[in-house]
């Protein structure tokens, strides 16, 4: 692929612009805003200008319930060799677009599963899809040349490309995203009203359960709307969940031995459960889960601590896999959790402690 016309120059489309262009891909950037494509350009993703003449793909990365609309126009005005889009949602854009009369040979429906709970073309990163499933949906019409174009995209995108079926991938999104978000949402909007001494001591728990709770509702109103159907039949599995846990609690509350037994064995049951479901979930470039062991550093919140620490863990020659890090409310510290494989622990903390870290156990 030697050019590309991307649509919609948020979160996504200036992402995937940023890998393109960082891989030497001349990429032409168009917004409704055109604010927007200025900013996604200065960023380095792309130029603003349009196109001369038809470019090799297209990539639109517009709100769900603009997909089909923004793909129509580039069609009928034949922008490209193939087009794509990046919607959360599958099913419902390629019916709008089968509606629309278009020929849709030319056309790929696709999904990457990463982004962020933050929008717009500041937001963007070139590495957001590096080792993440990206979701192509092609049908028996699909032109071989489209699907390759598109699996050139989430190779230079370094991604991971997962073949489905459209209607598949929204049941399945609706297990592994559009539930979580509204879960997220829901555990969050209990904040709310909350008393401020509550709210205070936040943690880290919270912090994960409820960082894309932060995301964009308008987008999210979108996205549930092309797929309520199976969301709902998630979320009335959790519900079911959520009675047998309410009366689970309530019966460790009664005075009765044999009630309160059986409310261990029903929080027991939810929790053992929730064990086994996330060990199911995949690590690291879709590898299977990882069993990392913490390493938790105490830091100063001073310019460069990260970066020294970092240094510190390679000098010890030890590969640090994930990172978290907890802010202490309120105070100029926090705890630098550092994921490395288990054979690393010794080494590192003793390696981290010689050089006058605080390592806490
Ligand atoms: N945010 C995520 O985590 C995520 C992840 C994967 C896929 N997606 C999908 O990617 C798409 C874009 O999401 P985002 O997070 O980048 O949103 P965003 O709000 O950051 O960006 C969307 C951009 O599209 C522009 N736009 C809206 N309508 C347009 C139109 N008709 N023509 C041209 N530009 C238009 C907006 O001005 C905006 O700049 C959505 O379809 C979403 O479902 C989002
Ligand atoms: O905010 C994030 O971390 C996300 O990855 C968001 C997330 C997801 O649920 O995984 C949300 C919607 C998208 O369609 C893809 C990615």
């Amino acid at each position: 692929m030697r050019t590309a016309l991307v649509i919609g120059t948020g979160l996504i489309g200036t992402s995937a612009a940023l890998a393109l262009a960082g891989r030497g891909v001349v990429v032409h950037l168009r917004d409704h805003d055109p604010e927007r494509a200025r900013t996604a350009a200065a960023i380095g993703a792309g130029t603003d200008e349009p196109p001369d003449g038809p470019v090799d793909l297209v990539i639109v990365a517009v709100p769900p319930a603009h997909v089909a609309t923004a793909l129509a126009d580039a069609m009928r005005a034949g922008s490209a060799r193939g087009y794509l889009d990046v919607a959360s949602v599958k099913g419902g854009p390629r019916r709008e677009l089968e509606a629309l009369g278009l020929d849709l040979t030319s056309y790929i429906g696709t999904h990457p599963m990463s982004g962020k709970e933050r929008s717009g073309p500041l937001a963007g990163s070139a590495d957001l899809f590096e080792g993440r499933p990206w979701v192509l949906t092609p049908t028996r019409d699909t032109d071989t040349e489209v699907l390759n174009l598109a699996l050139e995209l989430v190779a230079l995108c370094r991604a991971v490309p997962v073949v489905m079926d459209a209607d598949a991938h929204d049941r399945a999104v609706a297990l592994v995203s559009h539930t979580p978000q509204l879960l997220s949402s829901m555990v969050a909007a209990r904040l709310q009203e909350a008393d401020e001494t509550a709210v205070r001591l936040c943690g880290q728990g919270i912090r994960d359960v409820t960082r894309i709770a932060a995301s964009d509702p308008r987008m999210w109103v979108d996205i549930l709307s092309a797929n309520p159907g199976p969301v709902a039949d998630v979320l009335s599995g959790v519900a079911a969940d959520l009675d047998e846990t309410v009366r689970a609690l309530r019966a460790l509350q009664s005075a009765d031995e044999s009630k309160r037994q059986g409310g261990v064995e029903g929080i027991e049951d939810v929790l053992r459960r929730g064990n086994a479901g996330r060990a199911r979930v995949p690590g690291k470039h879709g590898a299977g889960p990882a069993a990392y062991e913490i390493v938790a550093v105490l830091i100063s919140d001073r310019p460069g601590e990260l970066a020294r620490i970092f240094a510190d863990a390679g000098r010890a020659g030890v590969n640090i896999e994930d990172v978290r890090i907890e802010h202490a409310t309120g105070q100029q510290a926090g705890l630098v959790q550092l994921m490395v494989e288990p054979s690393a622990v010794t080494i590192l903390t003793a390696s981290l402690r010689e050089r006058g870290w605080s390592i806490r156990q």
